[in-house]
Protein backbone atom coordinates (compact mmCIF):
# COMPACT_ATOMS: atom_id res chain seq x y z
CA UNK A 1 0.00 0.00 0.00
CA UNK A 2 1.06 3.25 -0.56
CA UNK A 3 1.07 5.04 2.56
CA UNK A 4 2.05 9.02 3.02
CA UNK A 5 5.18 9.68 3.56
CA UNK A 6 4.83 12.00 6.07
CA UNK A 7 2.56 9.04 7.90
CA UNK A 8 5.69 6.23 7.49
CA UNK A 9 7.70 8.89 9.31
CA UNK A 10 5.24 9.65 11.75
CA UNK A 11 4.41 6.60 12.95
CA UNK A 12 8.44 5.21 12.79
CA UNK A 13 9.04 8.13 15.15
CA UNK A 14 5.92 7.67 17.50
CA UNK A 15 6.61 3.46 17.70
CA UNK A 16 10.41 3.15 16.93
CA UNK A 17 11.88 -0.05 15.95
CA UNK A 18 10.90 -3.05 14.73
CA UNK A 19 7.47 -2.42 15.81
CA UNK A 20 7.01 0.77 13.18
CA UNK A 21 7.77 -1.96 10.75
CA UNK A 22 5.27 -4.24 12.04
CA UNK A 23 2.77 -1.51 12.23
CA UNK A 24 3.84 -0.77 8.55
CA UNK A 25 3.38 -3.85 7.24
CA UNK A 26 0.14 -4.57 8.18
CA UNK A 27 -1.35 -2.18 5.82
CA UNK A 28 -0.49 -4.41 3.12
CA UNK A 29 -2.16 -7.44 4.72
CA UNK A 30 -5.71 -8.19 3.46
CA UNK A 31 -8.85 -6.77 5.06
CA UNK A 32 -10.47 -7.42 8.62
CA UNK A 33 -14.06 -8.89 8.17
CA UNK A 34 -16.48 -9.64 10.87
CA UNK A 35 -20.21 -10.08 11.17
CA UNK A 36 -22.15 -10.00 14.39
CA UNK A 37 -25.36 -12.50 15.48
CA UNK A 38 -28.19 -10.38 16.67
CA UNK A 39 -29.17 -11.89 19.83
CA UNK A 40 -32.90 -11.66 19.85
CA UNK A 41 -33.12 -13.80 16.67
CA UNK A 42 -29.61 -15.82 17.52
CA UNK A 43 -31.27 -18.80 17.80
CA UNK A 44 -32.74 -19.34 14.09
CA UNK A 45 -29.86 -17.01 12.92
CA UNK A 46 -26.67 -19.12 14.45
CA UNK A 47 -27.24 -22.17 12.07
CA UNK A 48 -27.22 -20.27 9.06
CA UNK A 49 -23.58 -18.26 9.18
CA UNK A 50 -20.26 -19.17 9.22
CA UNK A 51 -19.33 -19.15 13.18
CA UNK A 52 -15.94 -21.73 13.41
CA UNK A 53 -13.97 -18.36 14.69
CA UNK A 54 -15.65 -16.22 17.42
CA UNK A 55 -14.62 -13.47 18.06
CA UNK A 56 -13.33 -13.67 22.16
CA UNK A 57 -14.16 -9.53 23.16
CA UNK A 58 -17.68 -9.28 22.23
CA UNK A 59 -20.97 -11.11 23.00
CA UNK A 60 -22.08 -12.83 19.56
CA UNK A 61 -19.32 -11.41 17.14
CA UNK A 62 -17.54 -13.59 14.18
CA UNK A 63 -14.60 -13.68 12.07
CA UNK A 64 -15.96 -13.96 8.50
CA UNK A 65 -18.36 -12.91 5.95
CA UNK A 66 -22.37 -13.24 5.46
CA UNK A 67 -23.88 -11.54 2.29
CA UNK A 68 -25.75 -8.75 2.12
CA UNK A 69 -28.84 -10.20 0.14
CA UNK A 70 -28.84 -13.35 2.31
CA UNK A 71 -31.78 -14.21 4.87
CA UNK A 72 -29.47 -13.99 7.67
CA UNK A 73 -29.21 -10.10 7.04
CA UNK A 74 -32.07 -9.32 5.46
CA UNK A 75 -34.26 -10.40 8.23
CA UNK A 76 -32.17 -8.06 11.06
CA UNK A 77 -30.33 -11.26 12.45
CA UNK A 78 -26.74 -10.16 11.92
CA UNK A 79 -24.80 -6.69 11.51
CA UNK A 80 -21.76 -7.07 9.40
CA UNK A 81 -19.04 -5.24 11.44
CA UNK A 82 -15.11 -5.30 11.00
CA UNK A 83 -13.86 -7.38 14.16
CA UNK A 84 -12.07 -3.96 16.10
CA UNK A 85 -15.19 -1.68 15.97
CA UNK A 86 -16.49 -4.27 17.65
CA UNK A 87 -15.04 -3.59 20.74
CA UNK A 88 -16.95 -0.48 21.58
CA UNK A 89 -20.37 -1.84 22.07
CA UNK A 90 -18.90 -3.90 24.67
CA UNK A 91 -17.07 -1.25 26.38
CA UNK A 92 -20.55 0.48 26.21
CA UNK A 93 -22.28 -2.72 28.24
CA UNK A 94 -25.63 -1.26 27.47
CA UNK A 95 -28.13 -2.64 30.81
CA UNK A 96 -31.69 -2.93 30.45
CA UNK A 97 -33.46 0.36 31.28
CA UNK A 98 -30.78 2.69 30.20
CA UNK A 99 -30.86 5.96 28.76
CA UNK A 100 -28.31 5.88 25.90
CA UNK A 101 -27.68 8.24 23.24
CA UNK A 102 -25.23 7.19 20.04
CA UNK A 103 -24.23 10.49 19.13
CA UNK A 104 -22.56 9.75 15.72
CA UNK A 105 -23.87 6.47 15.05
CA UNK A 106 -24.24 6.42 11.12
CA UNK A 107 -24.51 3.65 9.35
CA UNK A 108 -25.18 2.14 12.87
CA UNK A 109 -22.88 -0.58 13.89
CA UNK A 110 -22.73 0.63 17.61
CA UNK A 111 -26.19 1.22 17.51
CA UNK A 112 -27.35 -1.53 16.57
CA UNK A 113 -25.24 -3.77 19.25
CA UNK A 114 -26.35 -1.40 22.09
CA UNK A 115 -30.23 -1.46 20.98
CA UNK A 116 -30.04 -5.22 20.69
CA UNK A 117 -28.53 -5.66 24.07
CA UNK A 118 -31.13 -3.43 25.78
CA UNK A 119 -33.54 -5.95 25.62
CA UNK A 120 -36.23 -3.42 24.78
CA UNK A 121 -35.94 -1.79 27.82
CA UNK A 122 -35.34 1.64 28.05
CA UNK A 123 -34.15 3.93 25.32
CA UNK A 124 -31.42 4.10 22.64
CA UNK A 125 -31.46 7.54 20.54
CA UNK A 126 -29.16 6.93 17.71
CA UNK A 127 -28.50 10.19 16.03
CA UNK A 128 -26.58 11.06 12.84
CA UNK A 129 -26.21 14.89 11.53
CA UNK A 130 -25.61 13.79 7.87
CA UNK A 131 -29.01 12.95 6.21
CA UNK A 132 -28.15 10.74 3.67
CA UNK A 133 -26.65 8.40 6.33
CA UNK A 134 -29.21 9.15 9.07
CA UNK A 135 -31.68 7.23 6.69
CA UNK A 136 -29.02 4.35 6.61
CA UNK A 137 -29.05 4.35 9.89
CA UNK A 138 -33.12 4.60 10.33
CA UNK A 139 -32.62 1.05 8.05
CA UNK A 140 -29.82 -0.55 9.64
CA UNK A 141 -32.20 0.28 12.95
CA UNK A 142 -35.29 -0.91 11.80
CA UNK A 143 -33.89 -4.46 10.06
CA UNK A 144 -32.33 -5.05 13.47
CA UNK A 145 -36.21 -5.06 15.05
CA UNK A 146 -34.89 -2.23 17.66
CA UNK A 147 -38.33 -1.56 19.47
CA UNK A 148 -36.98 1.19 21.91
CA UNK A 149 -34.64 3.34 19.78
CA UNK A 150 -35.44 6.78 18.81
CA UNK A 151 -33.47 8.07 15.02
CA UNK A 152 -32.47 11.40 14.91
CA UNK A 153 -30.60 13.60 12.32
CA UNK A 154 -29.28 16.48 14.49
CA UNK A 155 -26.36 18.52 15.42
CA UNK A 156 -25.11 17.92 18.53
CA UNK A 157 -25.30 21.29 19.62
CA UNK A 158 -28.85 21.37 18.47
CA UNK A 159 -29.48 17.76 20.99
CA UNK A 160 -27.63 19.17 23.76
CA UNK A 161 -29.43 22.07 23.94
CA UNK A 162 -33.11 19.98 23.81
CA UNK A 163 -31.45 17.24 26.68
CA UNK A 164 -29.36 18.72 29.46
CA UNK A 165 -28.18 15.87 31.55
CA UNK A 166 -30.92 13.13 30.26
CA UNK A 167 -27.93 10.65 29.39
CA UNK A 168 -26.83 7.22 31.93
CA UNK A 169 -24.25 6.40 28.63
CA UNK A 170 -23.45 8.32 25.55
CA UNK A 171 -21.45 7.06 23.06
CA UNK A 172 -19.12 9.37 20.87
CA UNK A 173 -18.01 7.24 18.09
CA UNK A 174 -16.33 10.81 16.58
CA UNK A 175 -15.76 11.39 13.07
CA UNK A 176 -11.73 10.92 12.77
CA UNK A 177 -8.84 10.85 10.02
CA UNK A 178 -9.65 7.06 9.42
CA UNK A 179 -6.19 6.17 9.94
CA UNK A 180 -8.13 2.47 10.77
CA UNK A 181 -9.68 2.31 7.28
CA UNK A 182 -6.81 3.07 5.07
CA UNK A 183 -6.90 -1.14 4.08
CA UNK A 184 -10.28 -1.19 3.75
CA UNK A 185 -10.66 2.28 2.53
CA UNK A 186 -7.53 3.60 0.41
CA UNK A 187 -9.30 6.72 -0.62
CA UNK A 188 -9.23 7.41 2.89
CA UNK A 189 -5.54 8.38 2.14
CA UNK A 190 -6.03 10.75 -0.18
CA UNK A 191 -7.58 13.17 2.96
CA UNK A 192 -4.36 12.52 4.92
CA UNK A 193 -1.94 15.02 5.45
CA UNK A 194 0.76 15.70 8.49
CA UNK A 195 -2.14 18.56 10.04
CA UNK A 196 -5.37 16.51 9.01
CA UNK A 197 -5.64 14.90 12.91
CA UNK A 198 -5.17 18.41 14.21
CA UNK A 199 -7.87 19.70 12.25
CA UNK A 200 -10.44 16.19 13.08
CA UNK A 201 -9.47 17.04 17.14
CA UNK A 202 -11.10 20.51 16.91
CA UNK A 203 -14.11 18.85 15.90
CA UNK A 204 -14.16 16.38 18.13
CA UNK A 205 -13.66 18.65 21.48
CA UNK A 206 -17.10 20.72 20.12
CA UNK A 207 -18.59 17.42 19.74
CA UNK A 208 -18.05 16.24 23.00
CA UNK A 209 -18.15 19.78 24.85
CA UNK A 210 -21.87 18.80 23.55
CA UNK A 211 -21.91 15.34 24.40
CA UNK A 212 -20.92 15.93 28.12
CA UNK A 213 -23.67 18.53 28.17
CA UNK A 214 -26.13 15.74 27.90
CA UNK A 215 -24.57 13.23 30.48
CA UNK A 216 -26.22 12.61 33.43
CA UNK A 217 -24.09 13.11 37.00
CA UNK A 218 -22.33 9.59 37.55
CA UNK A 219 -22.77 8.67 33.66
CA UNK A 220 -19.93 7.51 31.25
CA UNK A 221 -19.18 8.96 28.07
CA UNK A 222 -17.76 6.88 25.52
CA UNK A 223 -15.18 7.92 23.28
CA UNK A 224 -13.69 6.31 20.11
CA UNK A 225 -11.78 6.74 16.85
CA UNK A 226 -10.90 4.52 14.25
CA UNK A 227 -7.59 6.76 14.18
CA UNK A 228 -3.99 5.86 15.35
CA UNK A 229 -3.55 9.35 15.63
CA UNK A 230 -2.42 10.44 19.12
CA UNK A 231 -3.57 14.04 18.49
CA UNK A 232 -7.53 12.46 18.05
CA UNK A 233 -7.03 9.88 20.85
CA UNK A 234 -4.70 10.54 23.97
CA UNK A 235 -4.36 14.19 23.16
CA UNK A 236 -8.20 14.51 23.11
CA UNK A 237 -8.78 12.99 26.15
CA UNK A 238 -5.87 14.45 27.85
CA UNK A 239 -7.92 18.10 27.22
CA UNK A 240 -11.27 16.65 28.57
CA UNK A 241 -9.46 15.39 31.76
CA UNK A 242 -8.00 19.14 32.02
CA UNK A 243 -11.52 20.96 30.75
CA UNK A 244 -12.97 18.66 33.32
CA UNK A 245 -12.24 18.08 37.13
CA UNK A 246 -15.59 15.98 37.50
CA UNK A 247 -14.05 12.92 35.13
CA UNK A 248 -11.72 10.44 35.22
CA UNK A 249 -11.12 7.08 32.67
CA UNK A 250 -12.34 3.98 33.54
CA UNK A 251 -10.30 1.25 33.60
CA UNK A 252 -11.30 -0.63 30.30
CA UNK A 253 -10.62 -4.29 29.78
CA UNK A 254 -7.83 -5.34 27.77
CA UNK A 255 -8.19 -9.06 25.58
CA UNK A 256 -5.22 -10.93 24.41
CA UNK A 257 -3.78 -8.51 21.75
CA UNK A 258 -5.10 -5.09 23.15
CA UNK A 259 -2.78 -2.34 24.08
CA UNK A 260 -2.90 0.33 26.69
CA UNK A 261 -3.50 4.05 26.01
CA UNK A 262 -0.22 5.88 25.34
CA UNK A 263 0.16 8.83 28.23
CA UNK A 264 3.52 9.72 26.90
CA UNK A 265 1.82 10.26 23.30
CA UNK A 266 -0.14 13.24 25.44
CA UNK A 267 0.66 15.18 28.91
CA UNK A 268 1.90 12.16 30.27
CA UNK A 269 -1.41 11.64 32.23
CA UNK A 270 -0.97 8.25 34.08
CA UNK A 271 -4.80 7.46 33.47
CA UNK A 272 -4.43 7.96 29.78
CA UNK A 273 -3.39 4.00 30.00
CA UNK A 274 -7.29 2.72 31.27
CA UNK A 275 -8.41 3.21 27.52
CA UNK A 276 -7.27 0.90 25.02
CA UNK A 277 -5.93 0.80 21.44
CA UNK A 278 -6.12 -1.91 18.83
CA UNK A 279 -3.18 -2.26 16.71
CA UNK A 280 -3.79 -4.01 13.39
CA UNK A 281 -0.16 -5.18 13.34
CA UNK A 282 -0.93 -6.71 16.92
CA UNK A 283 -4.42 -8.35 16.49
CA UNK A 284 -6.99 -9.24 13.49
CA UNK A 285 -9.03 -6.13 13.21
CA UNK A 286 -8.75 -2.71 11.58
CA UNK A 287 -7.55 -1.20 14.22
CA UNK A 288 -9.73 1.11 17.01
CA UNK A 289 -8.56 3.96 20.10
CA UNK A 290 -11.54 3.39 22.94
CA UNK A 291 -11.88 5.94 26.40
CA UNK A 292 -14.46 5.26 28.91
CA UNK A 293 -14.94 8.58 30.55
CA UNK A 294 -16.89 8.16 34.46
CA UNK A 295 -18.81 11.02 35.63
CA UNK A 296 -17.74 11.41 38.98
CA UNK A 297 -20.08 13.91 40.26
CA UNK A 298 -23.13 13.13 42.68
CA UNK A 299 -25.81 12.32 40.88
CA UNK A 300 -28.20 14.04 43.70
CA UNK A 301 -26.21 17.74 42.93
CA UNK A 302 -28.23 18.33 39.36
CA UNK A 303 -31.43 17.73 38.52
CA UNK A 304 -31.54 15.29 36.12
CA UNK A 305 -35.28 16.24 34.68
CA UNK A 306 -36.24 17.49 31.55
CA UNK A 307 -36.96 20.92 31.31
CA UNK A 308 -40.28 22.11 32.22
CA UNK A 309 -42.64 21.96 29.87
CA UNK A 310 -41.27 19.74 27.86
CA UNK A 311 -41.92 15.98 29.84
CA UNK A 312 -43.82 14.11 27.60
CA UNK A 313 -42.36 13.98 24.06
CA UNK A 314 -45.60 13.00 22.41
CA UNK A 315 -47.66 16.29 23.79
CA UNK A 316 -47.07 18.63 20.52
CA UNK A 317 -45.58 15.78 17.73
CA UNK A 318 -47.98 13.13 17.93
CA UNK A 319 -51.52 12.71 18.68
CA UNK A 320 -53.97 10.01 20.01
CA UNK A 321 -56.69 8.09 17.94
CA UNK A 322 -60.35 8.69 17.06
CA UNK A 323 -62.29 6.32 18.01
CA UNK A 324 -62.65 4.97 14.56
CA UNK A 325 -59.17 4.36 14.34
CA UNK A 326 -58.87 2.80 16.99
CA UNK A 327 -61.64 0.22 15.72
CA UNK A 328 -59.73 -0.22 12.61
CA UNK A 329 -56.38 -0.83 14.95
CA UNK A 330 -57.69 -2.98 16.86
CA UNK A 331 -59.73 -5.07 14.22
CA UNK A 332 -56.32 -5.54 12.23
CA UNK A 333 -54.22 -6.64 15.27
CA UNK A 334 -56.90 -8.49 16.71
CA UNK A 335 -56.89 -10.37 12.83
CA UNK A 336 -53.52 -11.17 12.76
CA UNK A 337 -51.91 -11.73 15.60
CA UNK A 338 -52.95 -14.44 18.06
CA UNK A 339 -52.31 -12.14 21.48
CA UNK A 340 -52.03 -8.59 22.10
CA UNK A 341 -48.95 -7.59 21.02
CA UNK A 342 -48.77 -4.34 21.51
CA UNK A 343 -49.72 -1.65 24.34
CA UNK A 344 -51.99 0.64 23.39
CA UNK A 345 -50.74 3.18 25.96
CA UNK A 346 -47.57 3.78 23.77
CA UNK A 347 -49.38 3.55 20.99
CA UNK A 348 -49.14 7.78 19.07
CA UNK A 349 -50.12 9.19 15.57
CA UNK A 350 -48.15 11.24 13.46
CA UNK A 351 -50.45 12.10 10.78
CA UNK A 352 -51.65 9.10 9.00
CA UNK A 353 -48.42 6.62 10.42
CA UNK A 354 -49.08 5.14 13.87
CA UNK A 355 -45.88 4.46 16.40
CA UNK A 356 -45.35 2.61 18.98
CA UNK A 357 -42.95 4.61 20.92
CA UNK A 358 -40.12 4.00 23.85
CA UNK A 359 -41.04 4.44 27.58
CA UNK A 360 -39.20 8.06 27.55
CA UNK A 361 -39.66 11.17 28.42
CA UNK A 362 -37.60 13.17 26.26
CA UNK A 363 -38.51 16.15 24.88
CA UNK A 364 -38.65 15.90 20.87
CA UNK A 365 -40.41 18.97 19.66
CA UNK A 366 -38.43 20.90 17.36
CA UNK A 367 -35.91 17.85 16.68
CA UNK A 368 -35.54 16.20 13.35
CA UNK A 369 -36.67 12.22 14.52
CA UNK A 370 -36.13 9.80 11.68
CA UNK A 371 -37.79 7.10 14.01
CA UNK A 372 -39.41 6.90 16.65
CA UNK A 373 -39.53 3.57 18.20
CA UNK A 374 -41.66 1.03 16.07
CA UNK A 375 -43.61 2.38 12.60
CA UNK A 376 -47.13 0.12 13.49
CA UNK A 377 -48.77 0.77 10.18
CA UNK A 378 -50.57 3.58 8.08
CA UNK A 379 -54.35 5.08 7.96
CA UNK A 380 -55.16 5.10 4.52
CA UNK A 381 -58.91 5.77 3.67
CA UNK A 382 -61.06 3.83 5.13
CA UNK A 383 -58.25 0.77 5.92
CA UNK A 384 -55.12 0.03 8.43
CA UNK A 385 -51.71 -1.29 6.82
CA UNK A 386 -49.31 -2.53 9.04
CA UNK A 387 -45.49 -1.53 8.60
CA UNK A 388 -42.85 -4.04 7.42
CA UNK A 389 -41.19 -3.40 11.21
CA UNK A 390 -43.75 -5.24 12.42
CA UNK A 391 -41.80 -8.39 10.23
CA UNK A 392 -38.84 -7.62 11.82
CA UNK A 393 -39.75 -6.51 15.67
CA UNK A 394 -42.06 -9.65 16.48
CA UNK A 395 -41.28 -13.70 16.37
CA UNK A 396 -43.07 -15.81 13.72
CA UNK A 397 -44.58 -17.35 17.28
CA UNK A 398 -46.81 -14.16 17.60
CA UNK A 399 -48.53 -14.39 13.89
CA UNK A 400 -51.94 -15.89 13.05
CA UNK A 401 -50.79 -16.46 9.25
CA UNK A 402 -47.02 -17.43 8.89
CA UNK A 403 -45.75 -18.20 5.11
CA UNK A 404 -42.47 -20.13 5.15
CA UNK A 405 -41.45 -19.60 1.59
CA UNK A 406 -38.45 -21.21 -0.63
CA UNK A 407 -35.00 -19.13 -2.13
CA UNK A 408 -37.32 -18.38 -5.20
CA UNK A 409 -40.01 -16.99 -3.36
CA UNK A 410 -37.83 -15.24 -1.44
CA UNK A 411 -35.94 -13.82 -3.72
CA UNK A 412 -39.62 -13.24 -6.27
CA UNK A 413 -41.05 -11.52 -3.04
CA UNK A 414 -37.95 -9.12 -2.42
CA UNK A 415 -37.72 -7.93 -6.01
CA UNK A 416 -41.10 -6.63 -5.57
CA UNK A 417 -43.62 -9.21 -6.88
CA UNK A 418 -46.81 -11.40 -5.46
CA UNK A 419 -47.05 -14.97 -4.43
CA UNK A 420 -49.70 -17.44 -5.50
CA UNK A 421 -50.59 -20.24 -3.12
CA UNK A 422 -51.87 -23.22 -3.52
CA UNK A 423 -54.46 -23.09 -1.20
CA UNK A 424 -55.54 -20.25 0.76
CA UNK A 425 -53.96 -20.14 4.40
CA UNK A 426 -56.90 -17.41 5.77
CA UNK A 427 -60.55 -17.53 5.32
CA UNK A 428 -60.78 -14.13 5.29
CA UNK A 429 -58.41 -11.53 3.63
CA UNK A 430 -55.70 -10.81 6.44
CA UNK A 431 -51.95 -9.43 6.73
CA UNK A 432 -49.66 -12.06 7.84
CA UNK A 433 -45.89 -12.81 7.89
CA UNK A 434 -43.31 -14.09 4.93
CA UNK A 435 -40.56 -16.21 6.64
CA UNK A 436 -37.39 -17.87 4.68
CA UNK A 437 -35.41 -20.74 6.94
CA UNK A 438 -37.84 -19.45 9.74
CA UNK A 439 -37.13 -16.30 9.63
CA UNK A 440 -39.36 -13.30 9.52
CA UNK A 441 -38.43 -10.95 6.60
CA UNK A 442 -41.79 -9.31 5.21
CA UNK A 443 -45.44 -8.80 5.82
CA UNK A 444 -48.00 -9.76 3.54
CA UNK A 445 -51.40 -9.37 2.36
CA UNK A 446 -53.14 -12.67 2.01
CA UNK A 447 -56.16 -12.34 -0.21
CA UNK A 448 -57.35 -15.47 -1.35
CA UNK A 449 -54.42 -17.65 -2.94
CA UNK A 450 -52.65 -14.57 -3.41
CA UNK A 451 -49.93 -13.46 -1.20
CA UNK A 452 -49.84 -8.89 -2.19
CA UNK A 453 -46.56 -7.50 -2.13
CA UNK A 454 -45.77 -5.05 0.39
CA UNK A 455 -42.32 -5.33 0.55
CA UNK A 456 -40.83 -1.48 1.02
CA UNK A 457 -40.19 -0.32 -2.44
CA UNK A 458 -36.42 1.27 -1.06
CA UNK A 459 -35.46 -1.81 0.18
CA UNK A 460 -36.32 -3.97 -3.06
CA UNK A 461 -33.92 -5.61 -5.16
C1 LIG B 1 -17.01 6.96 12.72
S1 LIG B 1 -18.47 7.42 11.99
C2 LIG B 1 -19.67 6.61 12.98
C3 LIG B 1 -19.78 5.13 12.78
C4 LIG B 1 -20.91 4.52 13.56
N1 LIG B 1 -20.79 4.81 14.98
C5 LIG B 1 -21.03 3.03 13.37
O1 LIG B 1 -20.58 2.28 14.22
O2 LIG B 1 -21.62 2.60 12.37
C6 LIG B 1 -18.66 9.08 12.52
C7 LIG B 1 -19.97 9.75 12.14
O3 LIG B 1 -19.93 11.09 12.64
C8 LIG B 1 -20.65 11.92 11.73
N2 LIG B 1 -20.21 13.33 11.90
C9 LIG B 1 -19.46 14.08 11.06
N3 LIG B 1 -19.32 15.32 11.55
C10 LIG B 1 -19.98 15.39 12.69
C11 LIG B 1 -20.23 16.42 13.65
N4 LIG B 1 -19.72 17.63 13.51
N5 LIG B 1 -21.01 16.11 14.71
C12 LIG B 1 -21.53 14.88 14.86
N6 LIG B 1 -21.32 13.87 14.00
C13 LIG B 1 -20.56 14.12 12.93
C14 LIG B 1 -20.32 11.34 10.37
O4 LIG B 1 -21.31 11.70 9.43
C15 LIG B 1 -20.23 9.85 10.65
O5 LIG B 1 -21.43 9.21 10.33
Amino acid sequence: MNLPKDFINKYQALLGQPEAAQFLASFDQPVEKGFRINPMKADLVTPLVPTAEPIAYVKGGYFGTVKGNSIAHTSGGVYSQEPSAMYVGAVVDPQPGEVILDLCAAPGGKSTYIGSQMAGQGVLVANEINAKRAKVLAENVERFGLKNAIVTNETPDRLAAAWPQQFDKILVDAPCSGEGMFRKDPEAMTYWQLAYPETCAARQKEILTAALKMLKPGGQLIYSTCTFAPEEDEQVMAWVLAQYPALSLKPIQKYAGMSAGRPEWADGTASLANAVRLWPHLMRGEGHFIACLQSNASPEKTSTRAKKGHSKHTAKTSGTLTKAQQTLVEACLAQTFKQPVLDFQYLRLQGDHLHLVPQSTLPLTQLKILRNGLNVGVFKKNRFELDHDLALSLPAAAYQVVYEVDETAYQHYRHGESLTLAQPLAAKKTFGLLTYQHLGFAIGNFVGTQVKNFYPKGLRN
